[in-house]
């Protein structure tokens, strides 16, 4: 940056050469330098932001010979422009002015208060209500990568190691703000873009000689790492995380008081293909998502717990129990309906929780967590008449924080400002020296007005005014119409067009006061606030308790609402190879479609591992396909599922393979990602997985596709994976592998039109129909009646075959009625009973007869 930097950096001025310091600290931030009521950006910094803000880029004279670019934004407004920076991937440092103006000789000292960052926020502002904005942290060791995510503003703390295979499902299921890791090592080069790039750190910030003491200055209580052993590495990126926030908020973390580890095991897998296809977070082409139709809860803690919930499904186990176990009571009692109606109310008690902590609360936010206090008796006596005999799931009695709510209550206005800058946010009453310095003020404007009433009778000059302005402070003004005398203590301090301003001992002594008893009372009300931060700061931990409490309570009575709205049912859960299914619906589908959707039955057991689902286009295979994986996951999650009845055995993994899509960024052809996720699926799936597999092989020739998609069924009928396999190759219906079953979507013609009956049905398709969708779609009829007419040269077995199918013809010969000539001569031969030298005879003729065809 020489052209910023100028030719000497001595030749700046002297504000210019505190900018470039403060700069320097954080060269990778644009620097908000805080002049009085504007924070101002320079040199690049003011062009970036003017670019991405449309503000005006102006210049602040010159300083070491050259012109100095500015922009600027308006202290007031600031959360907004921060937010559109942070939005376009900028970070910010805000550097405030600390010293007296009136002191300091030189420029008024600054300091780097805060540096903003998209993975460290805690401002309501600048956050969004519903999801979290995690900063991660990775660390590579073998064949495994320790793993922490911080959520700053919710102070939770996670750690994992998992298997570099497993990487990149573990990150595309969270909402991933901001990544760190070690310098040089090397991620996995199809991070998705969805995820930002990573910031390199010096790789000896992650080394335990450095993460040890970040640690233990943390966590030096008993039970606040819980199963840390099972989980060093990621111990260590834990570390770096709270270092790393830490610099950026300029404050210890005070919100994080317990690291949370998270077990593979413990989880129902679901990588990002599946989170994409299922459409579980966000709809295609903006389409309802699956979140959306679920997501009713009364609070923003609620919302999030649900998304995050619903990106991490659990198996089975004692978390999983509880969740169905709540809200079967809920539903039982019809409890939820009491309890949503306290929750409406309640604000994001959990981020200001975090900013109680960091002791960056505004007088609002206490203000909303008195409502937060005020409301929880309630709530607990809600709840507990809502769980009926299951009561004890409630974990009363809660905390006792009444003596909090009433600091709050007794301390804070009713209506609150947003920020301490202008007091009056303090009551009456609660601080005796507050209220005599603020009487004081307020005396003396009682003072003035009698000053301005003896004034003019002293002097004669009815005309005469008190006045006050920030430059001049207390005068006197008289207008230049009077000419008579003046009272002799009066000085001249300013002439303007119409008027003479003075200014007398008195003035000056009771300005003096004035300011003196404002500025008082107002540095008495910012102490007074500070005090009540601390006492709350206190009791962080089981305010963080409560506010967990309510959004898990909030999620559960969300999820008893849509179970009854939507006619949910409750699952049941086994440990036989099962999956059955009575009468299962897609939800999303379905809330469009009304009452016109038709709900199908699902088997899955010992002897029924493999579906081939065959029918026509829009037949509805991939719905049916999906509803199943969503079935599952919503089970999974601690929810009601769209199904008459549904009986779950143990299930590892969710894999899904639907829909074409390809990476053109990444340089990766449709078939190749297909391809690519295909592979991923056999290599991991288990006979405790269940796949869906959409039309594998479509992406290539026919004969390719269909051997493709032939051996991958025998793998997975291998694997005995519960799979269902839907395929527009009708060969594949007539292989024969133990579990492996055919299945239909039902349609009919009627006169040239077809009609969908979206019924699965047992046994392979016996027609294709794509002419018939074709025509829906509304191809030309002339083009509709030469399809018509090449089916039927297709179809004809006398015709002859194709001279472009010559090469392919090997392949089809795989189905073909009799077998391949040199299969036919294999099958037949005993092998026991040849020599050496037939054997080797019956060798050369099968190369012979290979070679025939
Ligand atoms: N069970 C159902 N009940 C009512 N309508 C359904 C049902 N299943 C699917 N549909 C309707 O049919 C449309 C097509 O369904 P889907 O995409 O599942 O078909 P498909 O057989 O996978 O088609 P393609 O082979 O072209 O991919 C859906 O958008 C929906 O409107």
């Amino acid at each position: 940056m020489s052209t910023a930097k100028g030719d000497a950096s001595t030749a700046h001025t002297p504000v210019m050469r505190q900018f470039h310091d403060l700069k320097a600290q954080h060269p990778d931030a644009l620097l908000f330098f805080r002049m009085g009521d504007f924070y101002e950006l320079f040199y690049e910094d003011a062009q970036r932001a003017a670019a991405i803000l449309g503000i005006a880029l102006t210049s602040r004279g010159q300083s070491a010979g050259a012109p100095v670019p500015m922009a600027g934004v308006p202290v007031h407004s600031v959360d907004n422009y921060l937010a559109r920076l942070i939005q376009a991937g900028e970070r910010v440092a805000i550097a405030e002015q600390v010293g007296d103006p009136g002191l300091s000789k030189g420029p008024v000292e600054r300091e780097i208060r805060r540096v903003i960052t998209p993975g460290t926020l805690v401002d309501a502002s600048l956050l969004s209500a519903d999801r979290e904005a995690l900063l991660l942290a990775l660390l590579p060791e073998k064949d495994r990568w320790g793993l922490a995510t911080l959520d700053v503003a919710g102070g939770r703390l996670g750690i994992r190691d998992v298997r570099a295979d497993r990487l990149l499902e573990v990150l595309v299921r969270r909402p991933v703000a901001e990544i760190l890791a070690p310098e040089g090592c090397s991620l996995p080069r199809d991070l998705p873009r969805s995820l930002p790039s990573p910031t390199f750190l010096k790789a000896e910030r992650f080394e335990r000689r450095q993460t040890q003491p970040i640690l233990q200055r943390y966590f030096s209580q008993p039970g606040q790492i819980v199963d840390g052993e099972r989980h060093p590495i990621g111990l260590q990126a834990a570390a770096v995380l709270l270092d790393y926030a830490e610099n950026r908020l300029k404050s210890p973390l005070h919100q994080v008081r317990q690291i949370l580890p998270e077990n593979d095991e413990e989880e129902l897998g679901l990588d990002g293909e599946s989170l994409s296809a299922l459409e579980v977070l966000g709809g295609r082409e903006g389409g309802p998502s699956l979140y959306q139709i679920l997501q009713h809860c009364r609070t923003a803690m609620g919302a999030r717990l649900l998304r995050a919930q619903l990106a991490r499904p659990l198996r089975p186990g004692p978390i999983l129990d509880r969740r169905h176990r709540a809200l079967a009571a809920l539903i039982a009692q019809r409890g939820h309906l009491r309890l949503q109606e306290q929750l409406r109310h309640l604000p994001d008690a959990e981020r200001i929780v975090t900013r109680v902590a960091l002791g960056s609360a505004s007088p609002r936010d206490l203000g909303q967590l008195r409502q937060f206090l005020q409301t929880l008796p309630t709530l607990q006596t809600a709840l507990a008449t809502a769980l009926g005999g299951e009561s004890e799931l409630g974990e009363f009695p809660w905390p006792d924080l009444s003596a909090q709510c009433r600091l709050l209550e007794q301390a804070l206005e009713e209506d609150l400002p947003a920020t301490l800058r202008d007091g009056g946010y303090i009551r009456t009453g609660f601080n005796a020296d507050l209220d005599h310095h603020r009487q004081l003020s307020e005396n003396l404007q009682q003072v003035l007005v009698e000053l301005e009433q003896s004034e003019r009778e002293r002097s004669g000059i009815p005309q005469l005014r008190l006045q006050y302005n920030r430059v001049q402070g207390l005068f006197i003004e008289i207008p230049r119409s009077y000419t008579g005398p003046l009272p002799a203590d009066y000085q001249r301090r300013q002439s303007t067009r119409h008027a003479e301003r003075f200014s007398n001992p008195r003035l000056k002594e009771l300005e003096t006061q004035s300011l003196a008893a404002e500025s008082r009372a107002k540095t008495l009300e910012r102490a007074c606030f500070g005090d009540i931060l601390r006492q709350l700061a206190e009791r962080i931990g089981e305010l963080q308790w409560l506010c967990q409490r309510v959004a898990q309570w909030d999620v559960c009575a969300n999820l008893a609402e849509r179970a009854l709205a939507l006619r949910w049912s409750a699952p049941s859960f086994c440990d036989a190879p099962v999956l059955e299914i009575d009468e299962g619906r897609h939800p999303v589908v379905e809330m469009q479609l009304g009452a016109g959707f038709v709900p199908n039955d699902l088997r899955f057991d010992d002897e029924h591992r493999l579906l081939l689902l065959t029918g026509p286009n829009m037949g509805g295979k991939s719905t049916y396909m999906r509803q199943t994986a969503i079935i599952v996951l919503l089970a999974h999650i601690g929810s009601w599922v769209p199904a008459r009845r549904a009986r779950l055995g143990p299930i590892d993994r969710i894999f899904t393979r639907i829909g074409a899509s390809d990476d053109l960024a990444g340089g990766r052809s449709t078939f190749l990602v297909e391809m690519q996720e295909t592979a991923r699926i056999l290599n991991l799936a288990t006979d405790h997985s269940l796949v869906l597999l959409d039309e594998i092989g479509r992406g290539t020739s026919t004969y390719d596709g269909l051997a493709i998609a032939w051996a991958c069924l025998e793998s997975l009928a291998e694997k005995r994976a519960y799979t269902l396999f839907a395929t527009h190759y009708f060969e594949l219906t007539e292989l024969q592998y133990p579990g492996v079953h055919n299945a239909h979507l039902t349609a009919m013609t009627r006169d040239k039109d077809i009609v969908f009956l979206h019924r699965v049905e047992p046994g392979p398709a016996t027609q294709s129909f794509g002419i018939a969708v074709a025509r829906l779609a509304g191809l030309p009829e002339t083009v509709l009646e030469n399809a018509r007419r090449h089916l039927a040269e297709l179809e004809d077995p006398a015709r002859p075959s194709p001279a472009a199918d010559a090469n392919a013809k090997s392949q089809l010969s795989l189905f073909a009625e009799s077998p391949h000539p040199a299969l036919q001569r294999l099958r037949d031969l005993d092998p026991d009973a040849l020599s050496p030298r037939a054997a080797l005879e019956l060798l050369y003729q099968l190369q012979a007869l290979a070679q025939q065809d």
